[in-house]
């Protein structure tokens, strides 16, 4: 398999504190990787060093044979990464269409006001955009409620409004941070069959953050533990989940939370 996304003993210190120390990582092209640890672990700091918003102590970062260590968010957006946030960041007032329109590279909210006026050919792209992001939410499951308020969508919901704007950036790397959060059961059962489905079907590798252990154990294809800023294993759902080190260190031996129930 291709790498798609690598780290070379990327380090990030806050003053004094370790939050990731020398981590080695890779995504490859078509993974699902999930990314777990206790709380202070260093993954929310690990997203950020892919996002750009934090820049490592030391290491490097290479996406697609082009190192971007020292890019800066928006360039690294363009090249194709995107993120969700644990706290959606949708724009409530708006439709459901109108949030994935403006997360669209071709178009932002004056272009749609504006796009009233267009003729010919500016009408054509017009229209082939609003297309595409409506294919984009009937992916999601969304493609009847283009017209509702984001806001009043049940939060299940909201969250695949989420993955839907992020892929209307054109990105090739998605990153979730804790996508099934505040999910009930069945809004999890939907949300898994959507992320396997996003990844098989449209060449969209993901590293999530997740707690709920059944989630990953359904769906990633690699498991990174991090504890106190270090990776102490990575590999198989099946792998992880009889690990020692892991059940101890993250889940204080308790292994009846880490069997995917
Ligand atoms: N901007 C910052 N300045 C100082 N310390 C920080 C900063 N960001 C994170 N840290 C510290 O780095 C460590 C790792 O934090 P991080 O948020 O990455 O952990 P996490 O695994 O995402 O935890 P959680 O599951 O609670 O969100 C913590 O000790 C945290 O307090």
């Amino acid at each position: 398999m291709a790498k798609l996304l690598s780290l070379e003993k990327v380090s990030v210190k806050f003053g004094g504190l370790v939050a990731l120390n020398e981590i080695d990582l890779s995504v490859n092209s078509g993974e699902i990787v999930a990314l777990i640890g206790p709380n202070g672990a260093g993954k929310t700091t690990l997203f950020n060093l892919l996002t750009g918003v934090y820049k490592p102590t030391s290491g490097t970062i290479h996406y697609m044979g082009q190192n971007i260590t020292k890019l800066e968010p928006f360039d690294r957006a363009r090249l194709g990464i995107a993120r969700t946030f644990q706290n959606t960041r949708l724009i409530k007032n708006m439709t459901v269409l109108e949030n994935v329109l403006v997360a669209h590279p071709d178009c932002n909210s004056e272009s749609i006001l504006g796009s009233l006026f267009l003729f010919g050919k500016g009408r054509r792209r017009r229209d082939a955009i609003a297309r595409e992001c409506i294919d984009l939410l009937e992916v999601v499951g969304l493609h009847r409620k283009l017209d509702e308020w984001a806001g009043n969508l049940p939060y299940g919901e909201q969250r695949l409004l989420e993955i839907a704007r992020a892929m209307a950036t054109g990105c090739k790397v998605l990153l979730l941070d804790e996508p099934a959060a505040g999910m009930n059961g069945p809004e999890k059962k939907q949300l898994a069959d959507k992320i396997g489905y996003l990844s098989r079907n449209f060449n969209l590798d993901m590293v999530l953050i997740e707690h709920d252990m059944g989630l990953i154990m359904n769906i990633a294809d690699k498991i990174v533990v991090l504890d106190h800023g270090h990776k102490i294993a990575e590999g198989p759902p099946e792998e992880i989940q009889q690990n020692p080190k892991v059940i101890s260190a993250y889940l204080g031996g308790e292994d009846d939370d880490f069997d995917g129930e």
